[in-house]
């Protein structure tokens, strides 16, 4: 193969991965849409999605701001050099980092240093395999942090809260990918795509389920049990009402595939991998130079989400027929103006916020913060920057990220510092929500992967604090303009996750009863 060939062919992988959802999951998305009714917090959210999927089309730019933890596999024939595929990976890795298509994301886990170029220990993953065929198959899936986080292993027999009991089969299969889909809630960026990884051990558990994930979204499981496991999966999850980002809604998974292999006699493990909406995995095949001959996971039109949506975040009802109140936003904010707002306000917010995600918040429980955040808003956000020329900085893609990895700090933080707003997905706990009644503050939850959409919002940036941290992680000033997001935790005691994460598991107990004798 010629080495400057498969080089730009994986850049090519990898840009594409990033930036162009594949035409399965638009479809996916797409009866999704059909099923949510006008009007509703989750139309909405669909809507958002639908024009960032657009505009990271339209823009070549990162669709979600994490680019994940970029996992090929490579299929390649016998005698084919795979050590030169490998460099062809780092060099076409470190080639997308510079141009913004992926985010800087490999951090050292002792020292927390970023590498910088998205290579290091064990990033990217590249798994090799030998096969018959004579021409190279690679795939790639960049899976971000916040699905990851919602991956989990169950070990039968075992006991499901609202589920009961789940003993050694196939009906104890079911109860636990189940379970898997109420646990994720919205943190995950629900409506979600799950992998179910059957026996092995613990690793290769997770591997199997996570190699579900490279299976067309529309195919039919060859295998009589699991064909059925999947259908009923795909039917009664949707019954949870999760919904898109855990606003509540028709549907709450996009996708399930489920795969087996043999255990030993005490392990019996079912693994799950959960990937969020933003489930960009493609694949190509190569040609004897190492050019790309054909695109995989690309059969069929390619769907433009945008087409046939009218609603605006700020048109959405936050009940079916009814408008939302829409307030403006301003930092400094004061106690007043959060004291007024209820959970499923639709706020907007112009001028400044800070960027503020795990690091800061450690950084700030036991340092001065290096502004004063008095009245301010922190938005939970690592995103992708790229510095011209002259030395300014430019945002590429900046959605937020997950809210509850800073439950232990947050409370604690904002009264601290005076903070009144801040600006996530997921939503937070129970020590955050009364913090905000204490101290008068409010949790926005925007659009969880709409990282073009809020790029777009983002008009300047005006400094930047803490760069030890990496770019995801430091403090970055930015000046936005109608910036949209949700109130889902008020100062009056209420939050849209407790409410949901409750009737959720009230309808996940209705599957108690077993389906599978
Ligand atoms: O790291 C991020 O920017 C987001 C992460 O993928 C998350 O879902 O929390
Ligand atoms: S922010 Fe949401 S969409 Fe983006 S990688 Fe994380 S889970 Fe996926």
């Amino acid at each position: 193969m010629n080495k400057e060939t498969l080089q730009q062919s994986m850049y090519d992988l990898i840009v594409e991965t990033s930036t162009n959802l594949p035409k399965d999951v638009r479809r996916a998305i797409r009866s999704a849409k059909e099923r949510e009714n006008a009007g509703t917090r989750a139309a909405m959210s669909l809507d958002t999605i639908s024009n960032n999927v657009k505009m990271a089309d339209d823009n070549v730019s990162p669709i979600c701001q994490d680019t994940g933890l970029p996992t090929f596999k490579i299929k390649t024939p016998v005698g084919v050099n795979q050590l030169e595929i490998k460099e062809a990976i780092y060099a076409a890795m470190v080639q997308a980092t510079k141009d913004g298509k992926l985010r800087p994301n490999s951090v050292d886990s002792l020292t927390g240093a970023n590498s910088g170029d998205n290579l290091g220990l064990g990033t990217p993953v590249i798994k090799f395999e030998q096969w018959e065929e004579d021409y190279v198959d690679a795939r790639l899936i960049l899976k971000g942090g916040g699905c990851e986080n919602k991956n989990i292993q169950y070990s039968l027999p075992c006991e499901l809260e609202g589920l009961g009991r789940a003993g050694r089969d196939l009906d104890g299969i079911r109860k636990c990918v189940m379970h898997s889909v109420y646990q994720a809630q919205g943190q995950g960026c629900s409506a979600g795509f799950i992998g179910v990884g059957i026996g092995g051990d613990r690793s290769s558990g997770y591997d199997l389920a996570k190699a579900q994930l490279f299976r067309s979204v529309d195919d039919v499981n060859p295998n009589e049990d699991l064909r059925k496991l999947e259908e009923y999966v795909m039917e009664n999850a949707n019954e949870l009402g999760i919904g898109t980002m855990g606003f509540g809604g028709e549907t709450t998974l996009l996708g399930c595939k489920a795969g087996v292999m043999n255990r030993i006699p005490a392990s019996f493990f079912v693994s799950v991998a959960y990937n969020c909406w933003a489930f960009r995995r493609l694949g190509v095949k190569l040609n004897a130079e190492g050019g790309i001959a054909e695109w995989l996971y690309q059969e069929g039109e390619k769907i433009d989400l945008t087409q046939g949506s009218e609603a605006e975040l700020e048109t959405a009802a936050a009940d079916a027929g009814e408008a939302p109140n829409v307030v403006t936003l301003q930092a400094p904010i004061t106690e007043e103006q959060i004291r007024e707002l209820k959970v499923g306000d639709v706020v907007k917010i112009n001028g400044r916020m800070y960027t503020g995600r795990d690091a800061i918040h450690k950084h700030l429980s036991d340092n001065d913060a290096p502004v004063d955040l008095d009245g301010q808003i922190i938005y939970h956000c690592g995103p992708v920057m790229l510095k011209d020329d002259e030395g300014s900085w430019h945002v590429k893609a900046a959605g937020p990220t997950t809210s509850i990895r800073e439950e232990p700090y947050q409370g604690d933080i904002m009264k601290r510092f005076g903070i009144r707003a801040v600006i996530g997905k997921g939503g937070m706990g129970p020590k955050t929500l009364a913090a905000l009644k204490e101290h008068g503050g409010v949790y926005l939850n925007a659009i969880g992967g709409a990282a073009q959409y809020y790029a777009d919002c983002i008009k300047g940036v005006d400094g930047v604090d803490l760069m030890q941290f990496g770019i995801p992680e430091a403090m970055w000033h930015l000046n936005v303009e109608g910036f949209t997001a949700v109130v889902t935790m008020d100062s009056h005691g209420n939050s849209l996750h407790e409410e949901v994460d409750k009737s959720s598991l009230e309808k996940l107990a209705q599957f108690k009863e077993p389906v599978f004798k």
